[in-house]
């Protein structure tokens, strides 16, 4: 039996995956642009890797193609996608290092093309419902993952969506705590609505890297130099988790394949 490949979609700081064995990578042609994968093995499940921001971050929030990444990765034969998004925390209890399972999210950005449906395809005028944009079996694969390896990961948060490349202004930060928001970033939308209407399972673990404007206890600006030092010393626990959650779904297909075939 061959399983479909698993997805991890990540961003600032998440540039290769080491634990791939086998890597090889690959550009996908899709009707809505190219995408850059690199497919591998971990525990001897097949992976998909997107490093959305392209090798060496060369590519900003606002220019992604998510509509290509998304769409490889349904061509690809995906179904479900880890996600892995920094942010700047919003909610003053969260600190940098700390980790959210996003639950919801509000979308704040403003020019970026958002949907696989422009009304002109078969499909038609397609609504997808958002009711629950990240998905209830990802996310708690993700929190038990978590939870086996010790990783302290707060269940649930609402991941404010700007348009960037500019970081927030304090008055933004503060309309999105207003509204429910958790954590800030820029990537995240519309990433997990085109996976929905794609048709793929999305889940996103959102790593804080720094206070958001005006949370922090000064007023010091954000500076990438602090955002590698959180990086740097996050980066592990993160594939920590994934890595536990890889190894499960893959000591579940191995206990799978050892059990004998039903009667028919
Ligand atoms: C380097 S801070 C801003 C940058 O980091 C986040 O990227 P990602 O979500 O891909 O990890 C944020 O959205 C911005 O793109
Ligand atoms: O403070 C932030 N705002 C938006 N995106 C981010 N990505 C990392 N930190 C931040």
């Amino acid at each position: 039996m061959t399983l479909p490949p698993l997805a991890v979609v990540a961003g600032t700081g998440f540039y290769d995956l080491d634990a791939l064995e086998g890597p090889t990578e690959e550009t996908v042609e899709t009707a809505w642009g190219a995408a850059r994968v690199v497919r591998g093995h971990w525990h001897g499940l097949p992976v998909v890797f997107l490093t959305r921001h392209g090798a060496g971050h060369s590519v900003p929030p606002h220019l992604v193609n998510y509509r290509a990444n998304i769409r490889a990765l349904a061509d690809l034969g995906v179904e479900d996608v880890v996600a892995v998004n920094v942010t700047g925390s919003i909610d003053p209890d969260l600190a940098p290092g700390d980790l959210v399972c996003l639950d919801d999210f509000l979308d704040l950005t403003r020019q970026r093309p958002l949907t696989f449906f422009d009304g002109s395809g078969p499909e038609g005028v397609v609504h997808t419902d958002v009711s629950a944009p990240y998905d209830t079996g990802l996310r708690r694969e993700i929190l038990e993952a978590a939870a086996a390896v010790g990783q302290p990961m707060r269940d649930g948060g609402v991941y404010a969506a700007f348009e960037g490349p500019r970081f927030e202004t304090a008055a933004e930060i503060r309309l999105a705590r207003l509204a429910g928001g958790t954590v800030a970033g820029m990537t995240g939308v519309p990433e997990v609505t085109l996976a929905l209407e794609a048709g793929l399972r999305y889940a996103a673990v959102s790593l804080v890297v720094n206070p958001a404007t005006g949370v922090g206890p000064s007023d010091e600006p954000i500076t990438m130099d602090e955002i590698e030092v959180v990086l740097a010393r996050s980066r592990a626990a993160v594939l920590a988790v994934l890595d536990e959650l890889v190894h499960t779904r893959a000591t579940f297909a191995t206990d799978d394949a050892d059990q004998p075939e039903e009667p028919a």
